[in-house]
């Protein structure tokens, strides 16, 4: 597990942790210092441009990257966030000067689908003390803590564009950790949610990771985006195991679970980074690459063997050494004949790219005196040298390389359009024999009825398209290993913590309730939910199924998954989102359960509308400045509708509107609880206070932010009132089902009013 990190690859431990000390810092190294003699010889050895655009690259190479940033979210979300931005910020930025200096203004990177992605660039200085930059750079900083938007660096952003993730695909994203793209790509695959409800995806993706604690970052990325089609698996992707599912013939008999779509993004030198990770202009050494090789194959390999028949691979890399990026496409695909790379030169026409390399000269000599043209010249100078290295054939470009059509992968270099370094392959898998001839017998109808039908006419929808996702031929897997484990449809996901003997995995099991479980029956009833709400699908995370506090709800595929596969040897860490948790009365008031702050976008579309509470700008107010404001304290015309609530959970939804200044512009829908005299909004601190500073322009006051049991100044809690924050019952749950990240820290984007959730 994770040999890539141990070789301080991108993503790499050793990476990370250097890149937290100063030597990495850009600002302690000097322009003049950014030179490595190995680096230019290795480089010039490449051809990898030509002579006239060397300065170029340099001078790129040695000026600080560009802030760049993702508008994130689902589609709509995002869309509108982007607007704040063209038409509030951009324009108070653009007339900014700073030392008799203009700025330039953020601009969006011309190739990022709807605009949503931009790029400024101003020294640090400026973002301190000019106002307008300091104000544009608050928004960022906030936005990111609530999730709207993403830091990420331009080319990084990719890679997700050309995997064309639709909401019916399967997904694997094999080396996901810290999880940017991952992000990007939960969003493709919730592209059907609206501004306040989360739609449910038919498809599925898995994001994994070798390294254990960095799974956590995923969990943490993804709850910007609770999504009941997604999971956390912790495995060597290089090795990654398959995943059964039910056949449709029989429950009993499996098959391997292909997907449609699948990410390896690998670990790599990431010398592509060097703007930013400047000591690299220390360290650098052609082994860097190397070493690295042999792993990012057996990765890309493994993903062709996951992959369904017509199915796309995206392969990429934050380093610009072909041994990490042309050698390993050559090689996986020599073994692997029935795929192809993908011309995607049309695509994002407005990327400034170059075609991927078909000759290149590896070395393993660390001061790059020599570099070799073929694996037997290499051995030829040096036989004992090239005995103890690592270095393959497959690190050579083969003999059929004006086959393989290495001109289709995307170089990009950092002076091209002011980015990182980055390579990026876009692979195909050919489709099965069967699904070929119906694709061509398609074809032909498609032109026949072109010829028939008025050139205006609606093109005829493709009959094969429901078909295609199963019409993969499920690759053999072997069945007799724990078959019989396999429990019914509504109990448990592969028995107690370690139950296949894998002592270091420390995870809780996966237990779906009953659709007729009594408390899972009464959690329904008493948040009036409607019958189509997929109660079969929900879990808890403990081995005997006891709804002991909290439940996640899966879609119908992550169902399958767990019932058909013993969730220790998938390593499954995180399934489903998090949807109900037990709310603790105080003395003589029965513990009930609530929605979640980040269940109830989930949760709405099944919730009766007349169960929901309209209130007012002014009950908003109240909610968000007080701390268990008593109902008496509302305003009077509000005090009837709170009077007739059954204690226990609502949603409450505020229409747009105005007051004093303050102002919604979107529907916000959030939970509410009520008590014996009093109603509290479930939403964290943080949240509470992001609400409030967007819609009202400020803090919540800190003598009430800083409230914990009891209120003070005048209102104090009623016995039998709630004493617990929505933070201290997620700390609990911590304990009771051990799990790693549980916090429910509720960010609200009043831009977007939709609340969002991030586990910390
Ligand atoms: C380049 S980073 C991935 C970045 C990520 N895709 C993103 O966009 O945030 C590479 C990741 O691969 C992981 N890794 C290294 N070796 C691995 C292996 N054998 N299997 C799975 N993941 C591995 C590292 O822990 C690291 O998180």
């Amino acid at each position: 597990m994770g040999r890539g990190r141990k070789k301080g690859g991108r993503g790499g431990g050793g990476r990370g942790k250097q890149a937290k000390s100063d030597e990495y810092r850009t600002d302690l190294i000097e322009k003049a210092d950014m030179k490595n003699e190995r680096f230019f010889a290795y480089y010039k050895a490449q051809n990898i441009l030509s002579e006239d655009e060397w300065d170029d690259f340099l001078e790129a190479l040695r000026t600080p990257l560009p802030t760049t940033f993702r508008v994130a979210g689902s589609r709509q979300i995002a869309k509108s966030l982007n607007e704040t931005i063209k038409d509030v910020h951009v324009p108070s930025l653009s007339n900014v000067t700073f030392e008799d200096q203009k700025l330039p203004p953020p601009v969006q990177l011309p190739w990022y689908p709807e605009g949503l992605a931009w790029q400024f660039n101003v020294p640090k200085k400026v973002l301190r003390k000019s106002p307008e930059f300091k104000k544009f750079h608050s928004f960022l900083v906030f936005e990111t803590e609530v999730g709207n938007i993403s830091r990420q660096e331009a080319v990084s952003m990719l890679p997700p564009l050309f995997l064309e993730v639709e909401p019916h695909h399967t997904v694997m994203d094999m080396c996901a950790a810290p999880g940017s793209k991952t992000a990007q790509l939960l969003e493709a695959l919730h592209a059907q949610d609206t501004l306040t409800s989360t739609s449910i995806p038919s498809g599925v993706l898995v994001a994994n990771d070798s390294d254990y604690k960095r799974t956590h970052l995923l969990i943490h990325q993804s709850a910007r985006l609770p999504s009941p089609a997604f999971m956390v698996t912790n495995l060597d992707a290089s090795n990654y195991p398959s995943i059964r599912l039910p056949t449709a013939s029989s429950a009993n008999k499996k098959e391997q679970l292909l997907f449609d779509r699948i990410l390896c993004d690998v670990p790599c030198s990431g010398d592509g980074t060097i703007r930013k990770n400047i000591g690299i202009w220390k360290h650098w050494q052609p082994n860097d690459g190397n070493g690295l090789h042999g792993l990012q194959l057996r990765i890309l390999q493994r993903a062709m063997k996951l992959l369904k028949p017509d199915g796309r691979i995206v392969y990429s890399t934050c380093s610009i050494n072909p041994v990490e990026n042309e050698a390993v496409i050559a090689a996986a695909l020599e073994s692997n004949p029935e795929y192809h790379l993908v011309d995607v030169s049309s695509n994002l026409p407005e990327l400034k790219r170059r075609p991927g390399m078909s000759l290149w000269r590896p070395t393993a000599d660390k001061s790059v005196s020599s570099t070799y043209e073929t694996y037997e010249a290499f051995v030829a100078a040096d036989p004992q040298a090239a005995a103890l290295t690592k270095l393959t054939p497959g690190h050579w470009p083969p003999s059929n390389i004006n086959e393989l059509n290495l001109g289709r992968c995307m170089r990009i270099y950092p002076h091209l359009q002011d980015s990182g370094g980055f390579f990026v392959a876009v692979l195909e898998r050919k489709p099965t024999e069967a699904k070929a001839a119906a694709q061509a017998r398609e074809k032909k109808r498609t032109a026949e009825n072109a010829e028939y039908f008025e050139p205006e006419t609606k093109k005829p929808r493709i009959e094969s398209e429901p078909e295609n996702r199963d019409s993969s031929t499920p690759a053999p897997i072997d069945l007799t290993s724990d078959a019989g484990e396999i429990p019914a449809s509504g109990e448990g996901g592969g028995g107690g913590p370690n139950a296949s003997g894998n002592g270091s995995f420390k995870e809780m099991p996966y237990t779906f309730l009953s659709p007729r479980d009594p408390t899972l029956l009464s959690c329904i009833s008493r948040l009036r939910l409607t019958p189509e709400f997929p109660s079969s699908n929900v879990l808890v995370r403990n081995p005997e199924g006891d709804v002991v506090r909290s439940m996640y709800l899966t879609n119908d595929l992550i169902k399958q998954i767990i019932l058909a596969n013993d969730f220790t040897k998938i390593r499954l860490n995180a399934a489903g989102t998090k949807v109900f948790t037990k709310q603790e009365g105080g003395k003589g008031v029965e513990a009930q359960y609530r929605i979640l702050g980040e269940g109830l976008p989930v949760v709405l579309p099944y919730t009766d509308p007349q169960s929901i509470i309209t209130g007012n700008m002014n009950v908003l107010r109240h909610l968000v400045m007080s701390h268990y404001p008593l109902c008496t304290s509302f305003e009077e015309a509000f005090r009837p509708v709170l009077d007739s609530l059954d204690l226990g959970c609502h949603v409450f939804r505020f229409p747009p509107g105005e007051l004093d200044g303050a102002s919604l512009a979107h529907d916000l829908l959030v939970p509410i609880w009520k008590s014996g005299v009093s109603v509290s909004l479930m939403v964290d601190k943080k949240a509470k206070n992001a609400l409030s500073l967007r819609v009202f322009g400020k803090e919540v006051p800190p003598s009430i932010r800083d409230q914990k049991s009891k209120a003070d100044g005048g209102e104090v809690a009623p016995a039998g009132e709630l004493i617990e924050s929505s933070d201290g019952g997620a700390e609990a749950e911590a304990e009771v089902e051990g799990e790693a990240m549980v916090l429910d820290d509720i960010a609200v984007s009043p831009e977007i009013e939709r609340v969002v959730v991030q586990a910390l």
